[in-house]
């Protein structure tokens, strides 16, 4: 299966209150993957809101992704993403099976991407692109990588950081496959402006 399209990642200080409502929104207008981001040690709410996720997930065909959480990942039978400082991706692809989506953070490497692409990674991901001010700390990414990337690397390429309706098309032409964004989907101020952004990502990415 080729991976391309929305990766909705979401916040949950962001999404506090609307938590299910943005996300279905999101689902509605088309989202390929779905990351449950969740830096809190809530175990019990953590749980409860990843099978939520994964129900709805369920309904519209969309792949659950968790993040950082093999452990809960593996529980749920659902895809996980892991950093650089998440421990290592070989024994998370071993413990998760050959099928489940297994995502790494590779920053502004293509050596990271190379290493993460042999230990078993689906994809990888670079950024931040541009400011972000869910992860304002994030080390900064450039166009030009993603030319290097398309050339090395052979499974699809996430572009995160930033990314808004405004500024994603040069990630598209520069061949990015996902685009993964936080506050360009859920900042919105209503379910129906979530499903109309969703729809533009799409639309961008040339996805019916
Ligand atoms: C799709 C995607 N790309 C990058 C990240 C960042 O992962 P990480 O560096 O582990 O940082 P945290 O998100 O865990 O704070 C991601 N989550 N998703
Ligand atoms: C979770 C995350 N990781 C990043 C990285 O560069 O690795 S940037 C980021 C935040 C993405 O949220 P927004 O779309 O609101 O900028
Ligand atoms: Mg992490």
């Amino acid at each position: 299966m080729k991976l391309r399209g929305l990766y909705a990642v979401t916040d949950s200080q962001l999404l506090a209150g609307k938590f299910l409502a943005y996300v279905e929104a999101a689902l509605e207008g088309g989202v390929t993957l779905l990351q449950y981001r969740d830096k809190s040690s809530d175990e019990a709410r953590r749980l409860r809101e990843a099978e939520a996720l994964r129900n709805l997930c369920e309904r519209y065909k969309t792949q659950l992704i968790i993040n950082d959480d093999a452990e809960l990942a593996a529980r749920l039978g659902v895809g996980v993403h892991l950093g650089q400082t998440d421990g290592p991706l070989a024994p998370v692809r071993a413990l998760l099976g050959h099928k489940a989506i297994v995502g790494s953070t590779c920053h502004a490497s293509l050596e990271l991407a190379e290493q993460a692409v042999n230990e078993g990674a689906s994809y990888v991901a670079f950024g931040r692109f541009f400011n972000s001010s869910t992860k304002p700390g994030a080390p900064s990414a450039n166009l030009e990588l993603l030319e290097q990337a398309r050339i090395k690397l052979h499974v699809p390429i996430c572009a995160i950081g930033g990314i808004t309706l405004e500024n994603a098309a040069p990630l598209v032409a520069h061949g990015v496959d996902l685009l993964a964004v936080v506050h360009g989907l859920f900042g919105a101020d209503s379910t129906a402006e979530v499903t109309r952004r969703a729809r533009a990502f799409n639309d961008l990415l040339l996805i019916k």
